[in-house]
């Protein structure tokens, strides 16, 4: 089981394209992958009971093959199915297995749940037929939701209803919710309601709802690849499903395993080495390589970042107490400002000030305002040759060309309404607008939130992990942005430099726990940096 830090992330399209390079068998890919699944799950569970529900494709397929080699090893192990296995692959693995094989609709939960059912191949939500039609009987619609799973349904669990129960109705996904909570939300009794005089029973539970119960009475859930319910590429969640402590990845990290709000659903994600060569452009961000100050070191090898005030100076002292906490050499507030600490050099704004070609960084927006006032200044800075990082108002009040024709590193720090504002609206997935920003400003873009995403115009991309929702709060942004100034300062290239403040930041909030304001985020840096 791998941390998936700094290890690469492919889209389902990709991890089939690498799975294919092998020219090995998707059956002996399998047999790797469930045999890896076997180990960890063997490790994580002791000698609990462990019930793996298998879904029809070939994730379906590595659950079975992780029956096998558990029992093989003296694991409790249950098998319970959604229908029958309808790849070669899972067939031959499901043939592999020689215990009983429940109804899905019918198990009762285990201590460990795994989650087989749906992995890569899901494409659209869990209880939707493929084909929508309207007006649909009960047992038309049965019909239907077998012909879901490309296969025969093989009991009767697919024959009462199913439509809309157990999802989430706007797609959103259910904030901090427990499982059981999530549980607790379904409504088994709009099955009675739609078939009046049959009492709601398992053999009624649609695929959502049934996994959620079964979720909520186990005391370890484990979901194989990826929690059933999530698409793989956009950080969708087709079908909310239960909350999972662990998710094994097989292979490689996914863009869901990382984007929200699927990600908030995978748990702990785990890498399991199932031996395939994976490579990409993408990848988890990892914790920074910073040089620790050497003898030879004076404040301005260390680095000198200029942060200019405006409107709103609170915001611009974060930006600087951040820079300072970072590890920066020598940092000034240029603008009309006042307090402590000591050794922040406050000075007022002139064009002389800014001209110091000392200055490694120039970060301009936390507080600027977007007044006359702020354009100005904002123009002052444009005016320079600095190595820039651009926030808060400095992205209301340019465009994507001007930033690219400004011809200097640039580092760009939107969170989601000052990207929209900036590159237009789409309903396109994080990582693609991301990438699609870099390139069109030709400069690193950060577009922050609980999945940071980290583009650069060359293509290459870094996701951070979620790092705490009590970042969540006024100024995390601004300190963000005296963060990554000081590692522009600190002559790393800009992408390292968006990507190291990016993890100190992450790493600050996390060492503080619940609810905590932005100046002790900025002081936390500190420790986030003599961790390295
Ligand atoms: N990538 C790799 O390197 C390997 C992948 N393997 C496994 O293969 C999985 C992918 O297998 P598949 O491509 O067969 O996909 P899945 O096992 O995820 O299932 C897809 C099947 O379900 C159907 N389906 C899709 N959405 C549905 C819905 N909403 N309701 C009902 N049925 C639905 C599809 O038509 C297809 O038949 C991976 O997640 C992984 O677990 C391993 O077996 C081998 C190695
Ligand atoms: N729920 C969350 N989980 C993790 N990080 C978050 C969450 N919400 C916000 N953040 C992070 O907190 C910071 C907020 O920045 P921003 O929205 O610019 O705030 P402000 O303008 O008040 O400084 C960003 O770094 C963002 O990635
Ligand atoms: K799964």
């Amino acid at each position: 089981m791998i941390r998936p830090e700094g290890r690469p992330v492919l889209t389902a399209a990709q991890m089939r394209a690498a799975e294919e390079a092998t020219g090995e068998s998707v059956s002996a890919l399998m047999e790797r992958a469930g045999t890896a699944i076997a180990v960890a799950v063997r490790r994580l569970a002791s000698s609990s009971e462990i019930l793996i529900v298998c879904g029809p494709g070939n994730n379906g397929g590595d659950g079975y093959v992780a029956a096998r080699v558990l029992a093989e090893r003296g694991a409790k192990v249950r098998v319970a199915a959604l229908g029958d296995p309808k790849t070669d692959a899972a067939k031959a693995a499901r043939a592999g297995w020689s215990g009983p094989v429940e109804a899905f609709a019918d198990a009762a939960p285990a201590p460990i749940l795994v989650d087989a059912l749906f992995g890569t191949g899901l494409t659209r939500p869990l209880d939707e037929p493929a084909t929508k039609t309207t007006n649909t009987t009960p047992a038309k619609a049965g019909a239907q939701l077998g012909s879901a799973i490309d296969s025969p349904p093989a009991s009767p669990i697919w024959a009462p209803a199913f439509a809309g129960v157990g999802t989430v109705a706007d797609g959103r996904p259910p904030l901090n919710r427990s499982p059981a909570e999530a549980g607790a939300q379904l409504k088994p009794s709009s099955n009675s309601a739609r078939h009046p005089g049959t009492p709601a029973s398992a053999r009624e539970r649609p695929i959502v709802e049934q996994l959620h119960h079964l979720a909520t009475a186990a005391h370890l859930t484990i979901a194989i690849d990826l929690p059933s319910g999530l698409a793989t590429d956009t950080g969708a969640a087709l079908s909310p499903p239960p909350i999972f402590d662990v998710t094994l990845a097989l292979g490689a990290a996914k863009p869901s395993h990382l984007l929200q709000p699927a990600a908030r659903y995978c748990g702990e994600v785990r890498i399991l080495d199932i031996a395939i060569p994976v490579t990409s452009d993408t990848h988890v961000l990892d914790r920074p390589d910073l040089p620790t100050p050497g003898p030879d070191a004076h404040k301005y090898t260390r680095g000198m970042v200029a942060i200019i005030a405006g409107a709103m100076p609170g915001a611009s002292d974060l930006a600087a107490l951040a820079a300072m906490h970072a590890g920066a050499g020598y940092v000034t507030l240029l603008g009309d400002t006042s307090g402590p600490p000591h050794a922040l050099v406050r000075a007022p704004f002139s064009d002389h000030a800014l001209a110091n070609d000392r200055i490694g960084a120039l970060v301009v927006g936390p507080g600027l305002g977007r007044s006359d006032e702020a354009r100005s200044l904002l123009q002052s800075a444009l005016a320079t040759n600095h190595p820039l990082v651009l926030d808060g108002d400095a992205l209301r009040l340019l465009t994507p060309d001007r930033i690219a024709a400004s011809n200097r590193p640039a580092i760009l720090t939107p969170h989601a309404g000052e990207f929209d504002a900036l590159f237009g609206k789409s309903d396109a997935d994080k990582i693609t607008r991301t990438r699609a920003a870099a390139k069109a400003a030709n400069a690193i873009v950060v577009f922050k939130g609980a999945d940071t995403v980290i583009a650069a115009p060359d293509g290459r991309v870094r996701i951070a992990p979620h790092a705490s929702d009590w970042l969540s709060t006024a100024g995390t942004g601004d300190v963000l942005a005296g963060a990554i100034g000081a590692m522009l300062a600190a002559r790393l290239a800009p992408f390292d430099a968006a990507a190291a403040g990016v993890w100190l930041h992450a790493d600050a909030a996390r060492r503080l726990g619940p609810a905590f304001i932005a100046d002790e985020l900025a002081l936390a840096l500190r420790k986030a940096r003599a961790s390295l």
